[in-house]
């Protein structure tokens, strides 16, 4: 094996909190080093270092064999080492092409070269972008094909992925892995952050665990298992979930009636009922965003009918959904730029007209607890949210909204970013929360959370919503096929099969 990077001893602190404390570790060419770590462990802060937007304090660092200190991201650019951040943001009115070259010398050359090169790149790598379409009118996972694209145009030896792939679905991950997996053969190497352990297993070449600001163990992917990578960062076992296998049977919350959004969304009917929650996937262009957006007043649907409580409604804006009480937590990467101190954050959203007269001493106490048990990694609750670490900042937008007075609450993507531990905090909120007589509406692309925390789950294809599936009646796979089209056979549960 070649060593390209060799880390020793690294140490690196915020305003004097030590958050690394001695990391060791080393990357080969040719080889996907996975990193895994509870929210706030350092990953973010160690790639920084690695990246050049971060000083260490001391330790040392050789890159092929050279002596490494990266000043800023440029050096380390020049040097051959990339970073594709967390909630990376390109600016969506670029053109493919311009946005593989941006912040390369080849920025500047006229367009027809900057886009004949990028066709090159593209058909290189095997996929197929149009270099001029607008990066505004690609899917999420595009975007990371793009970002991916960036580092071969800046020539990266080393590419670090701070959570590319969290929520994109399974089958856009795959596009991705396959990528990867060239990038590594042609002899570059990569650092991969994830909180999704079955991924970095199906990835990595070796998977570092990140705690206590130390790789506290490195493990050959093929010699492990998830239950063994949850055990090194948890330090306890995971507990076995209970599938809420029985419908719930409260009374009606939500009822949409032929509802549709231009032609993204066709004449979808469904209901929630009180304390259900209800989950809903789809591919990206299947119109599952676009149907959300519509309950939540970001784009008001077409035509159709939304009944609250029974009473049919109006929703024109997002005045008029929270006016309704409904609540939407959105997954759109800038949701996570919020400022202010993280107690603020950790208010509940006020509801129009309705004045907030919880007394200060009951809401600090109240923030303490959320801290506690969702462990945000924090030493200072009076601190800036923009401290925090990705993962600690989604929590916080969580929180506020699982404390905030809806009736039916949107959550598109809840755990996008959150550990393994934390995420079954949050599943518990939820449950806790559905308990209360709130309906929950959950989008998201992680088929086993859908299956592990939902009643029932509704799939959208095509604009239409083609299934709901109570959840004793479904898994991972008939949802999938469900999302990509494939018939089934009559039968009932497990009986079912795919018709090829
Ligand atoms: N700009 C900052 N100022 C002060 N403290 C920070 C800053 N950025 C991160 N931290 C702190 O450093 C610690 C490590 O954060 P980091 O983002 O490296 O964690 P992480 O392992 O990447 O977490 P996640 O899985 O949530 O992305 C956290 O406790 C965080 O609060």
């Amino acid at each position: 094996m070649d060593l390209l990077l060799h880390a020793d001893d690294i140490h690196a602190s915020y305003d004097h909190r030590r958050i690394l404390k001695g990391v060791g570790l080393s990357v080969q060419r040719g080889e996907i080093l996975g990193l895994i770590g509870t929210n706030g462990a350092g990953k973010t802060t160690l790639m920084g270092v690695l990246a050049g937007s971060h000083r260490h304090d001391t330790g040392m660092m050789t890159l092929a064999g050279e002596k490494y200190v990266p000043d800023s991201i440029e050096e380390a650019q020049a040097c051959g080492v990339g970073l594709i951040p967390q909630n990376f943001r390109i600016d969506p009115q670029l053109t493919i092409a311009r946005a593989i070259f941006r912040g390369t010398f080849q920025a500047d050359k006229p367009h027809h070269e900057v886009r004949d090169q990028a066709g090159k790149l593209i058909r290189d790598i095997g996929i197929s972008l149009d270099p001029d379409m607008k990066v505004g009118t690609l899917i999420r996972a595009e975007q990371a094909l793009v970002e991916v694209l960036r580092m071969v145009a800046e020539e990266a030896q080393l590419v670090i992925m701070d959570e590319v792939a969290a929520s994109l679905p399974d089958h856009d991950v795959a596009v991705l892995h396959q990528v990867l997996r060239m990038l590594v053969r042609q002899g570059r190497a990569i650092i991969y952050i994830t909180h999704r352990l079955d991924e970095v297993r199906s990835i990595a070449h070796r998977i570092a665990v990140l705690r206590e600001g130390r790789v506290d163990k490195i493990l050959e992917a093929s010699h492990t298992d998830v239950d063994e990578l949850a055990f090194l960062l948890l330090q306890q076992e995971l507990e076995d979930g209970t599938r809420p296998t029985d419908p719930a049977t409260g009374e009606e919350a939500l009822r949409v009636v032929n509802l549709s959004m231009e032609d993204k969304v066709r004449e979808v009917t469904f209901n929630v009922s009180k304390g259900e929650i209800f989950g809903l996937v789809g591919t990206h262009r299947s119109g599952v965003y676009e149907l959300v957006e519509a309950l939540a007043g970001v784009h008001p649907s077409t035509s159709g009918h939304i009944f609250l409580h029974g009473q049919p409604v109006q929703i024109r804006g997002v005045q008029d959904a929270s006016r309704l009480k409904i609540g939407y937590l959105s997954d759109a990467a800038e949701s996570g730029e919020e400022t202010g101190s993280i107690v603020d954050g950790l208010q509940p959203v006020p509801e129009a007209g309705e004045a907030n007269l919880r007394d200060e001493i009951s809401q600090l106490r109240g923030v303490t607890e959320v801290i506690r048990r969702m462990r945000i990694s924090t030493t200072n609750i009076h601190g800036n949210i923009s401290t925090l670490s990705g993962g600690d900042k989604q929590k916080i937008q969580l929180a506020k909204w699982i404390g905030s007075d809806c009736d039916v609450l949107i959550l598109s993507h809840p755990s996008r970013g959150i550990d393994i531990g934390a995420k079954e905090t949050v599943y518990k909120m939820l449950s806790e929360l559905s308990q209360t007589g709130v309906a929950i509406i959950l989008l998201s692309s992680d088929l086993s959370e859908l299956i592990g925390w939902c009643h029932r789950v509704g799939v959208m294809r095509d604009g239409e919503l083609v299934t709901i599936e109570a959840n004793a009646n479904t898994n991972e796979d008939v949802l999938v096929h469900h999302m990509l089209g494939v018939k089934f056979e009559s039968g009932g549960g497990d009986a079912r099969r795919v018709r090829n």
